[in-house]
């Protein structure tokens, strides 16, 4: 297997850099443009194994969609709510924003359409979405268990109505069904039974609807209402960078004592990852920012936190990484449901932290991580993007920390690595 030695830098990091655009926006955005009437572009879209199984299903469900790589830009022909193709067999890959966002998407179709992914994927939750779907007029066959791909999904377009329905495992499945709301057959409203996990995906979705011309009214905390007859109107938009693959490199500064500014990434940004720098700052890194970057300075000495994390989930393996270097323990509370990620990221997080003789505890749904000497090791990452670009800053402090299976940041960020060594060499 291919892999990649991290060095270890004896001086503090120094740089600016440049993040590719956030797959959760294109995703979003991929999705609200083939359902709008007309010709939509998108700027800074992110070119990357998720974004691209995403586009090739819209392709494939007959919306032309033009990718140029080169410019960071797609073109969508919309088709006004309309899914042209009446047969389709979709592969998503390990993207879980995929998995569910296509699979609501083709409930709205007048077909049949198989969706499969890797066998990760397989093992991943869409049993709730589908409940909603079928119960709003398609029938889903299973191929193997009930409640998970591959499977079948026969549509007849959505009738919208009332509807309860789980949130605890993922959100993705909560944001796939608002976003083909308004193309219900009647007015919609979804209300979340219980615990409503990644809740600031949430209101990126609502937010991303709104930039597109489409009103989600919430009803107090777990309730969403989504009016019939509203369409999205084309438009050009641009796509923010990726607010949780920045954390790697505000995560290098906070480790080394130096200074990285992420361009055109703000506070302002509605990606609740960029909360990162909260977190940051807690520990002692000075924030800087304008309307057009922000920057992390780090300490001479981080110091340790005790943090729910469960809204911005995708930076718990960022924190964990650099936790060992904190001047007390790190506690990461409420995060059960990124045991349903690319990998059970608890288990993988803690076997690969002992790998590297940290002290570290292990609970259904948090974990504890001591301060302590890092022994260098070979790190797995379980295809798994998060575990390769958050080791590789621990190896920034510590001479032979090795990454396996790099390639794996392909998901989200395929130049990582390059990025990475560039940061280095500033
Ligand atoms: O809606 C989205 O774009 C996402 C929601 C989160 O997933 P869960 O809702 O499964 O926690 C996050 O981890 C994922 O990377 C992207
Ligand atoms: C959880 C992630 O991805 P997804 O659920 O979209 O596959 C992620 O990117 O960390």
């Amino acid at each position: 297997m291919d892999t990649i030695a991290i060095p270890a830098l004896n001086r503090p990091v120094d740089a600016t850099v440049e993040i590719p655009g956030s797959k959760s926006l294109t995703n979003r955005a991929l999705l609200v443009a083939a359902l709008a009437q007309g010709d939509s572009i998108l700027e800074n879209a992110l070119f990357s194994e998720d974004s691209e199984y995403f586009a090739k299903c819209v392709e494939q469900l007959g919306i032309p969609i033009t990718l140029n790589p080169n410019l960071a830009q797609i073109q969508i022909a919309g088709r006004g709510g309309e899914i042209p193709a009446k047969q389709a067999d979709l592969f998503v890959g390990l993207s879980g924003t995929t998995a569910r966002f296509i699979s609501a998407l083709v409930a709205l179709g007048n077909g049949e359409y198989r969706l499969d992914g890797v066998p990760r994927m397989r093992e991943r939750p869409m049993g709730d979405m589908l409940t909603v779907l079928q119960t709003g007029g398609a029938t889903v066959n299973f191929e193997e268990n009930s409640g998970f791909m591959p499977y079948t999904l026969y549509s007849q377009g959505f009738a919208g109505g009332n509807f309860c329905l789980k949130a605890n495992q993922t959100s993705q499945q909560l944001s796939a069904l608002l976003m083909i709301a308004p193309y219900a057959q009647q007015d919609t409203i979804f209300e979340v039974e219980g615990t409503l996990v990644s809740q600031s995906y949430i209101k990126m979705t609502c937010s991303l609807m709104a930039d597109f011309g489409v009103e989600v009214i919430q009803i107090g905390e777990n309730q969403f209402q989504i009016k019939a007859g509203q369409r999205y109107q084309a438009r050009h938009y641009t796509i923010e960078p990726d607010a949780s693959n920045a954390s790697y490199f505000f995560a290098a500064a906070a480790v080394t004592g130096g200074r990285v500014r992420v361009k055109h990434l703000t506070k302002q940004s509605c990606q609740g990852d960029i909360l990162w720098l909260n977190v940051l700052e807690q520990m002692g890194c000075q924030i800087n920012d304008s309307d057009d970057y922000t920057e992390v300075t780090g300490p001479k000495q981080l110091q340790g936190i005790d943090i729910d994390m469960n809204d911005i989930s995708d930076l718990v393996q960022t924190l964990a990484a650099i936790a060992p270097f904190a001047s007390s323990p790190i506690t990461i509370r409420n995060v059960e449901h990124i045991r349903y990620k690319e990998t059970d990221r608890i288990k993988a997080v803690v076997t690969e932290l002992r790998r590297l003789g940290v002290k570290v505890e292990e609970f259904a749904d948090r974990l504890k991580i001591e301060p302590g000497p890092i022994t260098p090791a070979a790190i797995e990452t379980y295809h798994d993007h998060r575990m390769a670009m958050a080791f590789a800053v621990t190896g920034l402090k510590v001479p032979g920390i090795v990454i396996k299976d790099p390639g794996c940041t392909a998901k989200t960020f395929p130049d990582y690595f390059t990025r990475f060594f560039q940061m280095l060499e500033q």
